[in-house]
């Protein structure tokens, strides 16, 4: 089995081509429709999702949608020693790009209690049915999950899914509990294909 820094590169390769086509975009529309509907996101009030950069699946749609409903929407800033919190997020927010070439709140925006994040939605290359997953690589998001107790979603196009994942694991590796795909719900939660 190839280990995860292979199919992340490929992965990398896949998204880098595609990145806005009208392919991906239609995908991911399918995803935003099914997960606004959903209960989980629903019952949420106050979501955490990334700042997505292009070849991500694109959240600029779901922060949007959230803010339109009243959800308070906060997003992950990066900490040493690969720990991050997350921020509210607003039009006024200051953002700044960091040397990973994503954007964060600034430093002196207050971070938010990991417990009042209802909804977590997180990012990566690739996901498998059982809720595998292959992120950026820096263990931000395992790290995170670890102790976090909140309901996580992660959004897989069809390039971003494997019915069986082709990686070896690592140990640290957490599973993501509802992998959300156009022809349904995945992830180790188990009313598998079910309304969520
Ligand atoms: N849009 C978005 N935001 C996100 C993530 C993401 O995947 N997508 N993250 C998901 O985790 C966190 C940041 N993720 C990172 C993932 C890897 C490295 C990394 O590999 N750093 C290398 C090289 C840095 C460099 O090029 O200078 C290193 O630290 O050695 C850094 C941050 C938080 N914000
Ligand atoms: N809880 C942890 N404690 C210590 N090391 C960890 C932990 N979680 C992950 N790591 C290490 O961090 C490195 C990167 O992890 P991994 O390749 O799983 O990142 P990723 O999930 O793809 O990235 P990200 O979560 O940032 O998107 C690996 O060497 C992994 O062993």
């Amino acid at each position: 089995m190839p280990l995860k820094e292979e199919v992340r590169r490929q992965q990398a390769a896949i998204f880098s081509e595609l990145a806005d086509s009208w392919e991906q975009k239609q995908a991911e529309i399918i995803i935003y429709q099914k997960l606004i509907n959903s209960n989980l996101w629903q019952n949420a009030k106050t979501i955490g999702l990334t700042l997505s950069n292009p070849g991500e699946f694109d959240t600029q749609p779901l922060i949007g949608l959230a803010n339109a409903v009243g959800k308070r929407v906060v997003v992950p800033r990066t900490r040493p020693a690969r720990k991050m919190d997350f921020c509210q997020l607003t039009p006024q927010t200051p953002l700044v790009l960091t040397k990973f070439g994503v954007y964060e709140p600034d430093e002196q925006i207050a971070a938010v209690n990991k417990e009042q994040i209802d909804l977590l939605v997180v990012p990566g290359l690739a996901f498998s049915a059982a809720g595998d997953r292959i992120g950026f690589g820096g263990g931000f998001y395992d790290r995170f999950l670890a102790d976090y107790r909140g309901i996580v979603v992660s959004c897989a196009e069809p390039k971003r899914f494997f019915a069986e994942k082709n990686w070896a694991s690592e140990d640290t590796d957490q599973l993501i509990a509802n992998v959300l795909t156009v022809s349904g719900w995945f992830g180790t939660n188990s009313q598998r294909g079910e309304k969520r």
